[in-house]
């Protein structure tokens, strides 16, 4: 049996290399309840109980003493650009159309495929490191990004970031680029990797090529990953030029089903919300990238809980917010709804838990997000040892208005262990290829680092 603390040898970096049947003992739930969790080699939860050791010990593999955690699942970040890992810092403090046009393309335009890598593997250690299991992205070079989620061993849905506006021949090579990525994915055989189709946002992207991406998602039957409602002017323009809101566009376009998630939506209308709920739409809530950007208005959050959309929560790409913490976007989801709408029981603690693992699950087209039998074994071991989880009155008001991303010990995606008392293999090899990766980008675009 590999022991679970103190990472010293060889044989305890082998804890690391496969799935196996494991068991985890005396564990808290979030109920207050102590339990142990059983799943097998498949990476499926068996069992979760107070006599779960006593019956299953025989049939594991590995036992990891979960005494002082509390188990949570996994996190799911629904909206991301991964690899803007490498622009972190780089343009802060600006209008959001100004930042884009006049900091972030500029600088993406020197983007190889070798810096989506880095930053994709910088973006996955960071995820694993603050307890996030599933990432919904969209960016360039997705066949380097999908190598560097492979072997990260994190669950993605990866879209390439379609930009036309309007230009035929620049759409022709984006959905070129969108079909390498349907198939190199597909080539992976990975359980945990699937692929989407990225239209950017309705104001980069016209209805005409807006239809032919719907029409390419559903034949392929995989998500649609878009922008939506961020600002006020980009409602504003919609319907200075089509007569509608983007919703409504989008909805003409034929982007709206059960496979779309719509990233921000600030400025969506009631009649929006309606809209999103009856086409079972999802939207993925960036708080912190909202107020950073200063986009004016908090996500309606009630209209869209009213109207039965699946509200679920992303951290947008680290040069909006500028980490991957999805523990802090929690925290900060719930206030900045509170504070907003000026509504105080509006998104309580147990509400912004869901967001962030089950109806993010839900968004990405995968069973997840709980811990239960016949779930799979998504499972984060929060230590009840640090500052920020004492005292433990309620672990679920803990977790979303106190603990950050630190506090997370262990990190378990799909049965497989990605971090074990805060040791995550290839930490450190990570850390270096993203730093030279970063300079590299600067030296291309001619900015000095
Ligand atoms: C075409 S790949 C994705 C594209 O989106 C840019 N981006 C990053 N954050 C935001 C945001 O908040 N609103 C709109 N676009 C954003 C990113 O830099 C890529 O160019
Ligand atoms: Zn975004």
């Amino acid at each position: 049996m590999i022991q679970p603390h103190g990472i010293s040898s060889i044989q305890d970096k082998e804890l690391f290399l496969k799935n196996r049947s494991t068991l985890i003992t005396d564990v808290l739930l979030p109920n207050k309840k102590q339990v142990d969790i059983w799943y097998d080699d498949t990476g499926i939860i068996r069992a979760v109980g107070p006599e779960v050791a006593k019956e299953h010990r025989s049939e594991a593999d590995i036992t990891l003493d979960g005494s002082g955690t509390l188990a949570i699942p996994g996190l799911v970040n629904t909206h991301t650009h991964g690899a803007m890992t490498l622009l972190r810092g780089y343009a802060d403090d600006m209008h959001l159309q100004q930042w884009l046009s006049e900091k972030i393309w500029p600088l993406e335009a020197h983007l190889t495929g070798d810096h989506v890598y880095w930053g994709t593997k910088l973006a996955c250690l960071e995820m694993i490191k603050s307890g996030t299991v599933a990432f919904n992205d969209m960016y360039f070079f997705m066949k380097d990004a999908a190598r560097a989620v492979d072997e990260s061993k994190i669950r993605a849905v990866l879209s390439h970031g379609i930009i036309t506006f309007g230009n035929e021949e620049k759409f022709e090579t984006e959905l070129k680029a969108t079909d390498d990525v349907v198939h190199y994915v597909r080539s992976l055989h990975s359980p945990l990797i699937t692929s989407a189709i990225g239209p950017h946002a309705p104001y980069t992207v016209p209805p005409d090529h807006l239809s032919i991406c719907a029409e390419y998602g559903h034949k392929e039957k995989i998500l649609l990953h878009t922008h939506l409602a961020e600002t006020k002017q980009e409602v504003d323009d919609c319907q200075k030029t089509y007569g509608m809101t983007p919703t409504a566009l989008l909805d003409k376009a034929g982007c709206l089903s059960d496979r779309t998630v719509a990233a921000h939506g600030c400025w969506l209308s009631e009649d929006d919300c309606r809209l999103l709920g009856e086409r079972g739409s999802h939207i993925a809530h960036n708080p912190v990238s909202n107020m950073k950007l200063a986009t004016g208005r908090a996500m309606p959050y009630h209209w869209l809980s009213d109207k039965g959309v699946n509200v679920s929560l992303g951290t947008d790409g680290c040069s909006s917010n500028n980490n991957l913490d999805m523990l802090e976007e929690m925290k900060i989801a719930a206030i900045c709804q509170k504070f907003f709408w000026n509504l105080d029981t509006l998104l309580p603690a147990a509400e912004v838990l869901s967001m962030a693992t089950s109806c993010g699950a839900k968004a990405l087209g995968y069973a997840g997000g709980e811990i239960k039998e016949g779930m799979p074994a998504d499972i984060l071991l929060v230590s009840l040892h640090c500052p920020s989880m004492i005292p433990l009155h309620n672990p679920v008001s803990n977790i979303a208005y106190s603990a950050d991303g630190g506090a997370v010990d262990t990190t378990i995606c799909n049965g497989r262990i990605l971090m074990r008392n805060r040791y995550v293999p290839d930490e450190n090899e990570i850390i270096k290829g993203a730093s030279s990766s970063a300079d590299d980008l600067l030296n291309r675009a001619g900015i000095m680092a």
